[in-house]
């Protein structure tokens, strides 16, 4: 669970981020929409921990990050992944190899050394079949479309021990069809695997369709936050304002 108050993040001495308060619970899906400098990317770097801010608390599953700690940050990166262009995967190796990496990297270090390549087998294969996505275990990477490359790059993340998985505009450049399946796969396989996903999306009508949570940001801030529900006229209106 990620629950924030009043976080302040500052560029030059300037205000990007100002007093942003938010909570997604653990499994959700959540969407954060607004127009564009609104913010969303600055926030996702936030919650990544890429980033440090200036001011407000931060809780991730139940533990309190300080916001200037290099340790905090770094001992609760590993549970956060931020699936950017290259998604982490290795174009030329298959789906499940990509899951076998990740498996193999969340394992201890004497594991590493003495764990068998069939665990490391069995372990991906079961996060496939778990997430669906068992059709994907054979092809090369590179031979995948967009919204399957991002799914393989999820199941590797929860593979790594990723309890939070964050994507900026995952669906930009996707026409509206393969746009609607990508976020529709979000949906399932954090339903499917309990993790949680928070991406930013431009088209309001997929969030309404499939997040569990709707946050909505104008001008460095969160205006509406909505669980599981379209937004009224006066929400919609507060996100788009100039
Ligand atoms: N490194 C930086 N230096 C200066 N300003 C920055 C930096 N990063 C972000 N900003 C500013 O912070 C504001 C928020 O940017 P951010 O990228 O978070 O917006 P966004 O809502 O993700 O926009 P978009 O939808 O266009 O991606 C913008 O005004 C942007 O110019």
């Amino acid at each position: 669970m990620i629950l924030i108050r009043n976080l302040v993040k500052k560029i030059a001495n300037k205000p990007f981020l100002k007093q942003v308060s938010l909570n997604v619970d653990t499994g959700e899906l959540a969407a954060i929409i607004g127009p564009s400098g609104s913010g969303k990317t600055l926030l996702l770097e936030c919650i990544t921990l890429n980033t440090p801010w200036h001011r407000g608390t931060y809780q991730f599953q139940g533990k309190v990050i300080s916001p200037n700690t290099f340790t905090s940050r770094q001992k609760l990166k590993k549970q956060a992944a931020y699936l950017k262009d290259t998604l982490g995967l290795l174009p030329q190796k298959t789906g499940l190899q990509n899951v076998k990496q990740g498996v193999k990297e969340a394992f201890p270090f004497w594991k590493r050394l003495l764990g068998t390549n069939q665990e490391t087998h069995m372990e991906a294969m079961d996060l496939m079949e778990k997430l669906g996505l068992l059709d994907l275990a054979h092809k090369p990477v590179m031979q995948l479309s967009g919204g399957e490359k991002q799914r393989v790059a999820i199941a590797k993340a929860i593979a790594k021990g990723a309890k939070v998985i964050v994507a900026d505009e995952p669906v930009s450049g996707l026409d509206p069809i393969r746009a609607n399946e990508v976020v529709r796969d979000f949906k399932e396989m954090t339903r499917k695997s309990g993790v949680t996903l928070i991406c930013t999306l431009h088209r309001l009508e997929l969030a309404e369709k499939y997040a569990d949570r709707i946050i909505g940001m104008n001008d460095g801030t969160v205006v509406v936050e909505a669980k599981g529900r379209p937004l009224e006229d006066d929400e919609r209106e507060r996100i788009y304002q100039t």
